[in-house]
């Protein structure tokens, strides 16, 4: 593997401005992320609803609202091409280089990326001809074979693509220009058992030696199905990370702990609690250290919190609050 990450990030932070009608308040959606994606890697980014994830995703490609600020670094290093710091980078520099080019997005739904009134193919066509400046018929069906579609398959409208086909495009439409990074955020929202489990393996078959992916899901059987790498994220707060078969197989954070408690093989027990108000985060904070710990009982074979919410390394894992014993 090569040891140069794609895709760096260090003390990666977003807040929302809510205006006065809602008292100035400050929606702490994403704080002090520390992620590292190497070609090669698939990285799960975990965690309830809300928690941060797709903000995540939105920053690194420069599609944050007008109320939104970041701050700290996301370092997108692929290829032969220069560096870009994403959350500095002007949008003339996102739009043209990186959204498409290097970093390949698949979307939530099909649905929201696939204009109704065109065929498939007619799209893929598109897509190629923008970023590739052609679009060959023989490549446009190689593409589409190799994210498992049938060539004739291409022309048929959306609306007439089955929900697994239509993410096939997606994922398809993400390829056009080879990125050295794709992001799937919730690609399986939607679909049935066995379709996820499909569509999950295809992006898991993406990350190769020149390529790494992101895949942002709530998921987690998804998730450990190909992930190499997780990371959990937690109430903007990236809790845990490391190699997947690790953290999955000895979590050390106790949320980490509770949510594997959630998966069928752990009994379905769901979290107790919600989550707190990203609003109060802050405040949070400086009262308990940990933004876990009004939800955190204390939990067998897990080290007691120290308070300390930032990521520390131990090793190939990190760990927020919760040392390894
Ligand atoms: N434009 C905005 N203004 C204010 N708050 C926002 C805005 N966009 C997102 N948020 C808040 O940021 C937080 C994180 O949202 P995000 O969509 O990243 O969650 P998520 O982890 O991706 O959840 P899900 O699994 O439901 O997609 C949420 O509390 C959300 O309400
Ligand atoms: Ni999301």
């Amino acid at each position: 593997m090569q040891q140069s990450p794609l895709l760096w990030l260090d003390d990666m932070s977003v807040r929302f401005e809510l205006g006065r009608s809602r008292g100035s308040e400050t929606v702490h959606a994403v704080t002090d992320a520390r992620l590292r994606l190497f070609p090669g890697q698939v990285l799960a980014l975990v965690g309830e609803s809300g928690c941060g994830k797709s903000v995540l995703a939105s920053a690194l490609l420069g599609l944050l609202p007008a109320n939104a600020w970041s701050r700290g670094r996301a370092l997108l290093s692929s290829g032969t091409d220069e560096d870009v710091e994403l959350l500095a980078a002007p949008e003339s520099v996102l739009a043209r280089e990186v959204r498409g080019r290097r970093v390949g997005l698949v979307p939530q739904s099909a649905a929201t990326h696939l204009t109704p009134v065109r065929t498939a193919r007619a799209q893929l066509s598109e897509a190629f001809r923008e970023l590739r400046g052609r679009a060959d018929r023989a490549e446009v069906e190689a593409l589409a074979r190799r994210v498992g579609l049938d060539p004739d398959e291409l022309d048929h409208y959306p609306h007439e693509l089955s929900g697994g086909m239509a993410q096939r495009v997606a994922v398809a439409s993400a390829l056009v220009a080879e990125p050295p990074v794709v992001i799937a955020d919730e690609p399986t929202t939607g679909l049935d058992r066995p379709l996820v489990e499909r569509v999950t393996d295809l992006l898991g078959e993406l990350a190769d030696r020149e390529r790494g992916v992101l895949l942002i899901t709530h998921d987690l059987d998804a998730a450990a199905r190909v992930a190499t790498h997780v990371a959990v994220m937690y109430a903007s707060r990236v809790v845990e990370s490391g190699p997947a078969a690790e953290v999955f197989g000895e979590p050390w954070h106790p949320y980490t702990k509770r949510l594997l408690g959630a998966l069928p093989e752990g009994g379905f027990q769901p979290v107790p609690g919600h989550p707190p108000a990203l609003t109060e985060l802050a405040e949070l904070e400086r009262e308990w250290g940990c933004v876990f710990c009004l939800r955190c009982p204390e939990t067998p074979g897990v080290a007691p919190c120290n308070g300390e919410p930032r990521l520390v390394e131990h090793g190939r894992r990190s760990v927020a609050a919760h040392p390894p014993c």
